[in-house]
């Protein structure tokens, strides 16, 4: 087949939008996986290109004895762009009909990272590419590691050289299932998978009918569908300071609005040293009026009422809202130099504009990357490639947030030397607010009942425990909790159905589906379940429960208090709960009319190490329901008192 140089999109026009209303994408893959050719292609479909570009290179090429190329339009471009790039990455616009789109290219992922870790060049959206000849390799794990890492959630996944396979669908299966699985240890599910051809131009911007087979979208079609990420608007202030100035005797804060927005006369406190003011005015040259409130991503200058000492890297935010302070981190480390980390060797940590000297004091679990395999033994070093769970300690005091709270302020990169070493997200933090609601509890004493779990156990013949069934939408949680309950029943075990549709009517209806209503929908299900579970019954919990962390919070609450829990994930691929869309939700998602839907537009991150997983797309609904039955009946049956085996021997029982 001859290569298509057909454009097949509009003509080009200035691209011209602010880059906060562009797609900002990012391709990733394996080296040779085809990532020029794919953005060659993208720019030569939409028409992007400058005019006679293709001639040009076509006929550099001939001269040179060489077949023509996409590759070659991508590195022309690089060329072109190369005097001006002021960071590791380069920004190259296209536009189709409906918007524009920037894609970010980096040299190497180190530098991919480092752009993405500091938020210079953050993305909206990734394609990540996987030859379906060669099939999923070390880099196309390790690249979505650093995409799951970065909380990038709008994926494709591209096929590509699906003529290599004859455009082999049973082939594209197989590559679907490899890599949805490994995904999904990593909590991504990807919103498509594109069987496709960038040297042939298959599937880039239409459907074409050499892969007739796939009733997906293109790789194009695929990316309308993806959203902007608007800056986060609901969430605290987060006013990260770069650099102050003395001008007329007066002090002028400059920095950036990460999250939140900022008032004139609202008071305001730097971390991490807790000092406050009141912000006496937004200063903006030229401007006819000055300004009385600045939003998220806007670069502001400001002035305080009082003079306090502040300095650069100090986070701003209103005072019950503040980010978490200390000398102390708790991360997920991905290393990427030759050299590797050891323990308690000084680096810099580099966090929003802070940058101060500090070494790892723990590393608690390292994971090889492309496997996500622990290593075994007990790890003093961190070597390239690896990912870690570590503590970090400073040797002052920073000011941070949880990645899943704020990730602006929830990440960082590590320098040694001049070099980036790795990068990392914070996984936890103790906040003031949450602090004063443990404070909340601190005069309280729990009125112990002379009814005891053991009594209650006993006349009710089982124990009470909590099941906590997680899954996409569709995927069968609903289902399998009243089949459960019937099957119970039926043996005279006292269950009761904790369903999330339901709660929403009552105790939930005042929360939504952002992730912070998500969180406290989990909490508010999950001490409810601890408090029937603790009155003997056997709960069935049936909630998205899309966020590790909320689930794990729910397994400690539980653990704490000695009940029985068990983690069971529904597990039904993203395409097929859409193609069952039992309630109609999938196709209101997509056609924009639900916000925020989980597997669509709002994360799901798997379980790990769930105790139970039924893939309800492999098993009959009947053969699911008996395994999932037998589990609860062994989950809910109580202990054998334990023998003392020396005494049994001794003749003592
Ligand atoms: N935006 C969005 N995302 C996900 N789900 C949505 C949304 N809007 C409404 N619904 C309906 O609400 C049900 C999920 O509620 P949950 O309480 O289980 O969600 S969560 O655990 O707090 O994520 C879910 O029920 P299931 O389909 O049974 O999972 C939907 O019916
Ligand atoms: N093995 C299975 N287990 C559970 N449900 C299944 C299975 N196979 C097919 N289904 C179907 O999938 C759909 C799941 O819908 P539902 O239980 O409402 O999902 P959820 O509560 O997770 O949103 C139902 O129509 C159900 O009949």
């Amino acid at each position: 087949m001859q290569t298509t140089l057909e454009p097949t999109k509009v003509p080009t026009s200035d691209i011209s939008l602010p880059t906060s209303q562009k797609l900002r994408i990012v391709i990733v893959g394996h080296v040779d996986h085809g990532k020029s050719t794919l953005i060659g292609r993208l720019f030569h479909d939409t028409n992007s290109l400058p005019e006679g570009k293709v001639e040009q290179i076509r006929k550099a090429s001939e001269l040179e004895g060489m077949e023509f190329e996409f590759a070659f339009l991508l590195d022309a471009l690089l060329e072109e762009q190369a005097q001006n790039i002021t960071i590791d990455t380069t920004q190259l616009p296209f536009r189709t009909d409906k918007r524009e789109y920037v894609i970010i290219d980096a040299p190497g992922h180190k530098e991919f990272l480092k752009n993405m870790v500091t938020g210079a060049a953050s993305a909206d959206a990734a394609i990540l590419l996987i030859d379906a000849n060669e099939g999923i390799q070390e880099q196309s794990k390790r690249h979505a590691y650093l995409l799951s890492l970065l909380g990038i959630r709008q994926i494709v996944v591209a096929v590509n050289k699906m003529d290599l396979v004859g455009y082999r669908q049973e082939r594209f299966e197989k590559v679907r299932a490899d890599y949805t699985e490994f995904l999904g240890k990593l909590g991504i599910v990807p919103q498509h998978f594109v069987p496709m051809s960038a040297k042939l131009g298959l599937n880039i911007t239409t459907a074409s009918p050499e892969l007739a087979w796939h009733k997906g979208p293109a790789i194009l079609e695929a990316l309308e569908q993806f959203q902007i990420s608007a800056p986060p608007d609901d969430l605290p202030l987060r006013f990260v300071l770069q650099d102050i100035y003395r001008f007329d005797e007066r002090r002028i804060l400059a920095g950036r609005i990460e999250t939140g927005s900022l008032q004139v006369g609202q008071e305001i406190v730097f971390w991490p040293d807790g000092k406050s003011s009141r912000v006496k005015s937004i200063e903006e040259w030229n401007a006819p009026e000055p300004p009385t409130s600045a939003l998220v991503g806007e670069s502001v200058a400001i002035t305080l009422e009082e003079q306090i000492f502040v300095e650069r890297g100090d986070i701003g935010s209103a005072p019950d809202h503040g980010p978490a302070e200390g000398r102390e981190i708790q991360a997920s480390l991905f290393w990427l130099q030759n050299d590797p980390l050891p323990l308690n060797v000084p680096f810099t940590l580099k966090l929003g504009t802070q940058s101060v000297e500090a070494r790892l004091v723990e590393i608690t679990r390292v994971l090889d990357s492309s496997t996500l395999e622990p290593l075994a033994g007990n790890p003093g070093i961190i070597h390239k490639n690896e990912v870690a769970d570590v503590r970090i300690r400073a040797r002052k005091p920073i000011a941070f947030d949880r990645h899943d709270r704020i990730s602006e302020t929830g990440r960082f990169v590590i320098v040694t030397g001049k070099r980036i070493g790795g990068g990392g997200i914070i996984r936890e933090a103790e906040y003031q607010d949450e602090k004063r609601l443990a404070g909340a509890t601190e005069n309280l004493t729990w009125t112990v009942s002379p009814v005891t779990r053991e009594l209650r156990a006993e006349n009710f013949g089982h124990r009470g425990a909590v099941l906590w069934l997680t899954g996409l939408s569709g995927s069968g949680k609903s289902t399998l909790a009243t089949g459960l309950e019937y099957h119970l029943h039926r043996r005279g075990i006292f269950s009761y159905i904790l369903d999330g549709d339901n709660l929403r009517h009552g105790l939930c209806a005042n929360l939504g589906f952002s992730a912070e209503d998500r969180s406290e929908n989990i909490r508010r299900a999950g001490e409810t379940a601890r408090l029937m579970a603790e009155a003997g019954l056997v709960v069935i919990c049936s909630l998205i429960s899309p966020f590790r962390a909320d689930r794990d919070n729910v397994r400690k609450i539980c653990q704490r208090d000695g009940i029985p829990f068990a983690e069971v994930f529904i597990n039904a691929p993203l395409d097929v709960c859409e193609s069952r869309d039992p309630r109609g939700l999938y196709k209101k998602a997509r056609s924009g009319e639900i916000k925020e839907f989980t597997g669509i537009t709002s994360p799901y991150e798997a379980p790990l190490a769930p105790e139970l997983e039924l893939r309800t797309a492999e098993h009959t609904l009947d053969n699911t329901l008996l395994d999932l039955t037998h589990f609860a009946v062994d989950l809910s049956r109580i202990p054998e008192p334990q023998i003392d085996e020396e005494l049994a021997r001794g003749g003592g029982i």
